[in-house]
This record gives structure tokens, sequence and C-alpha cells, in this order.
């Protein structure tokens, strides 16, 4: 049987995108609560956003150092279905924002080139016995500014035993979405440069060409 890929649109801003994220097939669609980001939304237009992601899409939220009130807080006002840290965040503060929220949690990973398969299975083991909320690990390459950076990790350093559980981001584009899935075989893969057109632009060909791409890697599979 194919395996289905599930695939997250990240960084969406306008209801243009997130209708075109929609359209052509997205599991989830990715929005920015970290005012330094070019993609950030505040809790109102997520709202106003959130009416063009149906049932059975999720939304997640993506925090950066946030505490759990402002977590909360902006659940209070926005549908989010999940949360996903990117900050410095301990297991603990995860555990407590996420708690707070009363929402399951993604914690990314930014995987250094010394980052060794032990480590990334060490973070998922203290993050999983930090809180029953912890839904997985997502793998995405160190920049500066936290995350969105459009840059590639090498994906050898992910051990085979966890590649299953993990979403893969990072750098993914249409043009080497189904190498990645051919050589990780990922959960699921996570785009926002890769389907934009200048930094924090989303364009509509480009996320239907990136979730047509992963389909057809899982086709081939
Ligand atoms: O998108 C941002 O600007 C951002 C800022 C701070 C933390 C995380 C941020 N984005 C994370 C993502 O969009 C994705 O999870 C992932 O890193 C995608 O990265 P890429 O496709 O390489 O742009």
């Amino acid at each position: 049987m194919n395996k289905r890929t599930r695939i997250k649109i990240c960084g969406l801003r306008t209801t243009e995108h997130v209708q075109a994220a929609v359209d052509a097939g997205a599991d989830a669609i990715g929005m920015v609560f970290y005012a330094k980001s070019p993609r950030a939304v505040d809790a109102p237009e997520a709202a106003s956003l959130a009416r063009a992601v149906p049932p059975y899409v999720s939304l997640v939220g993506l925090f950066v150092n946030a505490g759990p009130e402002e977590v909360a807080g902006v659940v209070r006002q926005a549908p989010l279905s999940q949360l996903q840290f990117h900050g410095d965040e301990s297991p603990q503060q995860c555990a407590d924002a996420a708690a707070a929220a009363g929402r399951q949690f993604t914690r990314a990973i930014r995987v250094t080139p010394d980052m060794r398969a032990a480590d990334l299975l060490k973070y998922e083991a203290d993050y999983r016995a930090a809180s029953p909320l912890f839904a997985g690990l997502l793998l995405d390459a160190f920049v500066d500014g936290y995350g969105g950076g459009g840059k590639v990790f090498d994906w050898s350093l992910i051990p085979e035993e966890l590649a299953p559980r993990v979403v893969l981001s990072g750098g993914l584009n249409a043009q080497n979405a189904a190498d990645a899935i051919r050589r990780v075989r990922p959960y699921a893969v996570d785009v926002s440069s890769g389907v934009e057109v200048a930094k924090g632009v989303k364009d509509a060909a480009r996320i239907h060409a990136f979730i047509q791409a992963v389909r057809m890697a899982d086709l081939q599979d």
C-alpha cells in the first residue's frame, strides 16, 4: 500500500493562500505567532484566516519563547488544533504552555551538523517524558532567527527508527521533496520558504506544485 506523507504548509497569512493550500490538499496549515517574523500574524488575524480552514485540516500555531499565558491567550481567540514550539523552550516549558492551552504540541529541533542520532532520540524521549501532550519532533535546519530559513540540513543524521514519527522541514521545495521522502521516509513534511516568491510572500502555484510533488513521491513509494 502506498504511504501518505502528511503535508503542512507553514507561515500563511492571507486567506488566498490558506485557500490555495486547502484546495491543493494540505493536511495542516501553520501560522507564526512571533512578531519578529516576516510571516507573523496575531490572534485576531489568525481567527479570520481560520474561517478558510475546513473540518479535518489542522491549524498549527508556531511560538517562539512564549509563556503559557500568551499561548493560552492565542488559543482562546483563534481555533488552533496544535502548537509548535520553535524557540529555546525546555521540555517543561513546552509542557506548561501546552497544558495551559489544552493542545498537543510538536517540538521543533534545529539540527546542527554536530548533532548525532542519539541526540535526536534523547530529545524525543525528554519531551515525551515531560508531557502527554507531546505529539512529536519537527526537524529543521539551524538558522539565525529560529526558523523558516529555507535551509536544508544533513538528513543522514536522522535515525531510521525516528524517521516514521518526524515532521521533516528545512529548505524543502517542489524540486527536492521527492528525494527527501525517498531518503528519509518521514511521517510528514513541512514547508514555508520553498513555496514563497519572496521572504514571507507565498505563491499559490508553488504551494500546489509542492503538494503535487509529495503526492507523486508517495505514489512511487
Ligand atoms: O517562518 C518563520 O519566520 C519562523 C520564525 C520563527 C520560528 C519559526 C518560523 N518558521 C518555521 C516554519 O515555517 C517551519 O516549521 C519550517 O521551519 C519551515 O522552514 P523552511 O521551509 O525552511 O522555510
